[in-house]
């Protein structure tokens, strides 16, 4: 599997992800600009991915322009015909603006930027150590829609704690543990076919030895990109 990063005025963890994913996992990266077009060096088994940053300096709502940049058109064909596709942080903000995720990232509870290590942990992965950082991170969509997102198996991280407890709106303690307030603690969903993910934790960020934390690595197989 080959991966095209897409830099966008103002990313910031472009480099990051292609660090992780030449470096760390050994995989063949093209960056792209996002002002070019041109996906036709990839096939659908391939993955493009959407890193964090501040695109556009993060003005009128985070994600709201880089999605109408020309490459983001190609982006949304790719995915269309089953290309996978992976926006982290900014990326994913990105991919909800675009429609091809649902719900939207709304301004965290808390009104702070959050930067830290959490837990995640999928329907049957183990508990990983994720770092997040981002401002609006607090993922949001209609009732109805989260009850789809659920029945179709589309949740595929939430936030919980050391333990991989999951917390309730009732649940305090275990609230705490959502560094943003997310619905639901979603952390990571998919669309409906499966090829296109977003989530708020940085993989990219926990890819090495080096850095003290790999579980970044459980992230990139979970999700079938490796
Ligand atoms: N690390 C990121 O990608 C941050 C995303 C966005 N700028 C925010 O603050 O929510």
């Amino acid at each position: 599997m080959k991966f095209g990063v897409v830099v966008f005025p103002g990313s910031n963890c472009d480099r990051d992800m292609q660090n992780a994913l030449q470096h760390d996992m050994n995989k063949e990266v093209i960056m792209l600009w996002h002002k070019d077009k041109d996906l036709s060096m990839f096939t659908t088994d391939d993955c493009i991915v959407l890193p964090g940053g501040f695109s556009y300096g993060d003005y009128l709502r985070c994600g709201a322009i880089a999605r109408f940049s020309p490459m983001m058109q190609s982006v949304v064909e790719f995915a269309n015909k089953g290309g996978k596709v992976l926006g982290v942080c900014n990326g994913f903000q990105i991919l909800c603006e675009a429609g091809l995720l649902p719900g939207a990232l709304l301004r965290n509870g808390h009104q702070q930027f959050v930067c830290k290590n959490v837990f995640i942990k999928g329907a049957d992965s183990e508990v990983l150590k994720i770092p997040v950082a981002h401002g609006e991170g607090r993922f949001y969509a209609e009732d109805v829609v989260l009850d789809e997102l659920e029945k179709n198996d589309q949740v595929v991280f939430r936030y919980c704690n050391e333990k991989g407890e999951v917390g309730s709106v009732n649940d305090v303690d275990l609230a705490l543990y959502n560094p943003n307030g997310a619905v639901r603690n979603i952390a990571c969903i998919k669309n409906e076919t499966g090829n296109v993910f977003g989530m708020m934790p940085h993989p990219e960020r926990a890819t090495s030895v080096a850095l003290g934390n790999v579980d970044g690595l459980k992230v990139f197989d979970l999700l079938g990109l490796n």
